[in-house]
């Protein structure tokens, strides 16, 4: 197969084991910053520019899209899709799971455990949003926050109503959600490729972090998860239409609730943890399903 590597810098260690894994199975790949791709839409054919050349022959597309380019690299796997290349996460899949709110609104369609969620406009009303939420203790987050920046803890009525009404001031979309406290401040972690989940791991935050993440400073253990975690994992990562993901949960005192899915999911902290070759798996799902113009959400938003 001939795969491109969409990232902005090849040199970051998921993307590195995701080249090895593939030209270790013999495959030939490039990576190719998505920033520097100019779309053509205008001709009768769409076509990516790139380097002073015109992308070709790409049987594959694995995208690696940060979270703060996602409205251009979204638009370029778009490309790639009209091009009838098999991209391995779609463009519509990536752009919903950029949204927390739009995120939880498909996984509580399908009956997925999730924390209480409440989403408002109006932060005037603050002490409802609050109420709504189950009183706080309550976590506030940006709709669009990565790597833990933009989760705060609310942990008193008055502290939450406050952090409601700064974020308000500067208009940013927010959402209010339930404090799950027995999860200890800890949260797993399952890499999803296909239909399986490849390698798990629990996530435990800074001393004094309730965020778990592994870019504030916590730390990870590979764990055996439970078939019901398992199953909640696989679930929504089809709800999101991902075939490659990271779907974080929570241990809560009503089993497990998921928090977001990732689409681009760091490899090192999971790999390392585990021992689990996931970005060999990543190549081995693209050999198994790739297919001219395949796709999973059919452009469905
Ligand atoms: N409702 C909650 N109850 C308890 N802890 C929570 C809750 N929501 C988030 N956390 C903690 O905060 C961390 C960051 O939250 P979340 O994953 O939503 O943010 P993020 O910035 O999108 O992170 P990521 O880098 O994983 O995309 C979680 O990993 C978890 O440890
Ligand atoms: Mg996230
Ligand atoms: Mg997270």
């Amino acid at each position: 197969m001939k795969i491109a590597l969409l990232c902005r810098s090849p040199h970051l260690y998921s993307h590195q084991r995701i080249m090895e894994a593939a030209k270790a199975r013999g495959h030939e790949i490039d990576a190719i910053d998505h920033l520097r791709c100019t779309i053509d839409i205008a001709s009768h054919r769409p076509k990516i520019h790139y380097q002073g050349r015109v992308l070709s022959g790409y049987d594959a597309v694995i995208p690696r899209i940060g979270a703060s380019v996602t409205f251009f690299g979204t638009a370029v796997v778009r490309q790639f899709e009209m091009m009838r290349v098999y991209c391995v996460n779609e463009s519509v899949a990536i752009a919903r799971s950029r949204d927390k709110l739009r995120s939880l609104q498909l996984l509580s369609r399908k009956g997925i455990g999730l924390p209480i969620t409440v989403f408002a406009h109006k932060t005037s009303n603050a002490e409802d949003i609050v109420k709504l939420a189950g009183g706080a203790p309550v976590v506030i987050k940006l709709l669009e926050g990565t790597q833990g920046i933009g989760v705060v803890l609310g942990e008193t009525p008055k502290a939450a109503e406050s952090i409601i009404q700064a974020f308000g001031g500067v208009n940013t979309n927010i959402l209010v959600q339930e404090y799950i406290e027995e999860a200890n401040g800890e949260d797993i972690r399952c890499l999803v490729v296909g239909d399986k989940v490849v390698a798990s791991m629990m996530r435990r935050g800074r001393e004094g972090d309730f965020r778990s993440n592994l870019h504030r400073g916590g730390s990870a253990t590979a764990i055996k998860i439970t078939p019901q975690e398992r199953a909640t994992a696989i679930s929504a990562a089809k709800a999101m239409g991902l075939n490659v993901c990271g779907v974080d949960m929570l241990r809560s005192n009503h089993g497990p609730v998921v928090m977001e899915v990732n689409s681009s999911p760091g490899l090192e902290g999971v790999e390392q943890a585990t021992g689990v070759d996931v970005a060999g798996k990543i190549i081995q799902f693209v050999e198994k399903n790739w297919e001219p113009g395949k796709t999973r959400t059919k452009g469905k938003g």
